[in-house]
């Protein structure tokens, strides 16, 4: 399965135009690729009406939602953005405005919305911590409201439908690793709850649609991605230590470090739901569990502890920085841990915060013949890369 390593290798440097359709290498350029290219966009694939979809992605100007909107318009396909910007940003996908196949429209899920579309990836909810958490009422409604009128919208409509579900239906796992079959243990009174349960009534309600009303739904459960455009304010660990690390600053290490989590990078999450939105149905599944329809665990089965991903994080932002031609990072650390070259700030453990994470994958590899390519140092280089450029650029 191939995945596209950045947009940026569809973008055309200033001064470099290749838009003169006498110009040798613009003709080789489109002969080679089937792409055609509208300046000052990327090229994007050309595709038969039958094969060209009108997609609607909720949360589209997101973290995830944006590299998918990037994908699905490399694709060819005709893509529709709903976005009410609490968490998206739309410098995700501002790089896309003005395209003839693109959309974007300020619209919150928990109002329903008219629109003709023949998939929907439901993305549509904050999804770090303390940005669920912040409006504890608004997260439980935008999963339970707007994935009702999501799925309205495409019983209506005859849409398929992929919900974008998290790893964190599971809870805090006594199971490990976790499989689609896990119950989970999920505190329905704590603060992370909004999220959790939200999610989980956001799989009922499919699965609602899917037997009451044959909506083609796909559910995918999402363990911890990472990558660039991950807001670096946010809270999550990955963007919280990169940033942290590049800035010179110490690592906040929530309790011990010995809580684990396995990473997978976006680009790989999102091969995974374009395969998962786009396989067969197979209706002689012997197996009611056992099918298309049913939840699939999406994530990395390499699982770290925190603790370790310090290690992983200093490495990577050292290597950038000699490469940059800056000094190295500070100190060793006051734990006299060799290995690492940031300092740690240990600072109390979250309320229910998981303590160990991990997927297992066998349903996905099976199904969509899926796994992820990127190594963890790969892909931490490349999230760096990112917030380096932000930083050099003032926007960080
Ligand atoms: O600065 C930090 C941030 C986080 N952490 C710890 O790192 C671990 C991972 O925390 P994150 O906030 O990145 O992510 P979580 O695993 O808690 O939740 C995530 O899980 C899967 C996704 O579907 C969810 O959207 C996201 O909430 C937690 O144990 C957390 O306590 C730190 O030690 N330091």
């Amino acid at each position: 399965m191939s995945s596209i390593s950045s947009i940026d290798n569809f973008l055309v440097a200033p001064g470099t135009s290749t838009s003169d359709p006498l110009e040798p290498q613009a003709a080789r350029l489109y002969v080679q690729h089937e792409r055609v290219k509208t300046e000052p966009f990327p090229p994007v694939r050309v595709l038969s009406p039958q094969d060209r979809k009108r997609i609607l992605v909720t949360g589209g100007a997101g973290f995830v939602g944006s590299h998918l909107v990037d994908r699905l318009m490399l694709m060819g396909h005709d893509v529709l953005v709903l976005d009410n910007f609490f968490t998206g940003q739309k410098s995700n996908v501002s790089h896309w405005i003005g395209h003839p196949n693109f959309e974007l429209v300020r619209h919150d899920v928990v109002n329903p919305i008219l629109v003709e579309v023949d998939q929907v990836y439901h993305l549509a909810c904050p999804a770090s911590p303390p940005f669920y958490q912040a409006n504890q009422i608004k997260t439980i409604k935008t999963n339970f409201m707007g994935t009702s009128n999501m799925l309205g919208l495409a019983k209506r409509t005859k849409a398929r439908f992929l919900l974008a579900s998290t790893s964190e239906v599971y809870g805090d796992p006594d199971v490990s690793p976790q499989k689609e079959t896990y119950n989970g243990n999920v505190n329905q009174t704590g603060p992370r709850a909004c999220y959790d349960e939200g999610k989980r009534v956001a799989e009922t309600l499919a699965y609602g649609y899917l037997y009451q009303d044959k909506v083609d739904v796909r559910v995918a459960r999402i363990f911890n991605s990472y990558g660039p455009r991950m807001n670096p304010f946010d809270g999550r660990v990955m963007s919280n230590f990169l940033l942290q690390a590049l800035r010179g600053e110490p690592v906040t290490v929530y309790g011990d470090g010995s809580q684990t989590r396995s990473f997978c990078f976006v680009h790989d999450l999102i091969d995974g739901l374009i395969a998962l939105m786009n396989a067969d149905d197979n209706e002689d599944s012997a197996e009611r569990d056992y099918n298309i329809h049913s939840p699939v665990n999406l994530g990395s089965e390499h699982e770290f502890s925190i603790r370790s991903l310090v290690d992983e994080v200093a490495s990577v932002v050292d290597e950038l920085r000699q490469q940059d031609g800056q000094e190295r990072l500070g100190a060793a650390s006051p734990e006299g841990n060799a290995k690492s070259t940031v300092k740690i700030n240990y600072l109390p453990m979250p309320v229910d915060d998981p303590r160990q994470r991990r997927p297992d994958t066998t349903r996905a590899k099976e199904l969509l013949g899926w796994q992820p390519q990127w190594s963890l140092r790969a892909g931490l280089k490349e999230m760096a890369r990112f917030y380096l450029q932000q930083i050099k650029s003032g926007a960080l």
